[in-house]
């Protein structure tokens, strides 16, 4: 083999270089941290990264991968934030869920997490300042809308301030051989992302609820005959082997998840930003044709893109329903503030849930 040391010794003297450009970073970092912290000014600044990473992917010219390039940045910004403040972050737990995973892929592993029972629970501990931010599935690729996350939005009046992206992969996690089990335990949304793969190899099991998929390993580790359907984080943090690997029903299973706070986050600009809204129509109004026309025209004749338009049940009455809606654009766009004070005109209610990094 050829003699490696002359690029060791590169490699070495680029390292040194590195460190000493991370902890400069930092320091500045820090001293902005004082400066907010004297004026009360956000830690956690969406739109910054945002646009950080934009920059940072948009200089290099490789071999990195962007996506190497973000995860590296977003553990130099999670550095930052800590000289800044610890910050603390609320998902619904317990320990190694998606949610566990989605948090630290955006904030790092310099912040402080707390696993939470239930989204209601994630919501309160951010609206009682318990925690600084939480994290919430919203919408999975196969499986559609986390219907729960999105009701919690009707009463709160917390901000969403940012979302990611994440690739779901699920294994079959059980201390028994495929023939002895009896029962697969996970969460419903991840049952349902599995359903092909449990009817084809699992047909005769009882497909049973848990209250996460992390819950789920917990009880195949303590029950003879269970199976758990959860993510590899957990098979390794509960101690249970791994029957099956990308179990998952399709290929690229992708979950988007918000980040929930309590103050709105800025503008990037440039067409890279995203708005949530909740329109609810006076009672009967979608019964009469065109209401729902209306309802979405102030945003379509302004060119306001619409990527999304969810009905879920008002609970004021049978067959009555409130949406939600995504669509492009900031809430400091004059046009998306024309929009939304000409739906109003129409609607019972429009609720503003918050304008975010796309
Ligand atoms: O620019 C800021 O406001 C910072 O606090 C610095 C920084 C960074 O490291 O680049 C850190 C945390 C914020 O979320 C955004 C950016």
């Amino acid at each position: 083999m050829m003699d490696l040391t002359p690029f060791r010794e590169k490699i070495d003297v680029i390292d040194r270089q590195l460190v000493e450009l991370i902890n400069e970073r930092l320091a500045l970092a820090a001293e902005i941290g004082k400066a907010k912290r004297s004026v009360g000014g956000k830690i956690y600044v969406a739109e910054r990264e945002a646009e950080v990473l934009r920059k940072v992917t948009s200089l290099s010219k490789g071999p990195i991968k962007n996506d190497a390039l973000k995860a590296i940045y977003c553990e130099i910004m999670s550095a930052a934030i800590a000289l800044e403040k610890p910050l603390q972050i609320a998902y619904l737990g317990p320990e190694s869920t998606n949610s566990h995973q989605a948090a630290i892929k955006k904030f790092g592993s310099s912040v402080d997490y707390h696993a939470m029972t239930s989204f209601a629970d994630i919501f309160t501990a951010v609206e009682k300042k318990e925690v600084d931010y939480g994290i919430i599935p919203i919408e999975n690729s196969t499986d559609g809308s986390v219907r729960d996350a999105i009701d919690q939005f009707v009463s709160s009046e917390l901000k969403i301030v940012a979302q990611l992206y994440m690739e779901i992969s699920y294994c079959l996690i059980t201390n028994e051989p495929l023939d002895q089990i009896k029962k697969v335990y996970s969460k419903d949304q991840a049952l349902a992302q599995c359903r092909l793969w449990l009817q084809r190899h699992l047909p005769n099991v009882e497909l049973c609820d848990a209250s996460s998929t992390a819950r789920a390993v917990q009880i195949a580790s303590e029950q003879p005959g269970a199976a758990a359907v959860a993510n590899e984080l957990a098979s390794v943090r509960y101690g249970v082997p791994i029957l099956a690997r990308n179990i998952e029903d399709k290929a690229n299973n992708m979950t988007r998840f918000f980040v929930i706070g309590r103050e709105p986050s800025g503008a990037v600009g440039g067409g890279r930003d995203m708005t949530s809204l909740l329109v609810l129509l006076d009672e009967n109004a979608a019964l009469h044709s065109g209401t729902l026309l209306k309802m979405v025209e102030p945003l379509s004749k302004r060119g306001i893109n619409l990527s999304k338009i969810e009905s879920r049940p008002s609970r004021r009455k049978a067959w009555d329903y409130y949406f939600y809606i995504d669509t492009g654009g900031h809430i400091d766009d004059p046009e998306m503030r024309e929009a939304i004070a000409e739906m109003r005109q129409y609607c019972t209610m429009v609720k503003w849930l918050g304008s975010y990094p796309r």
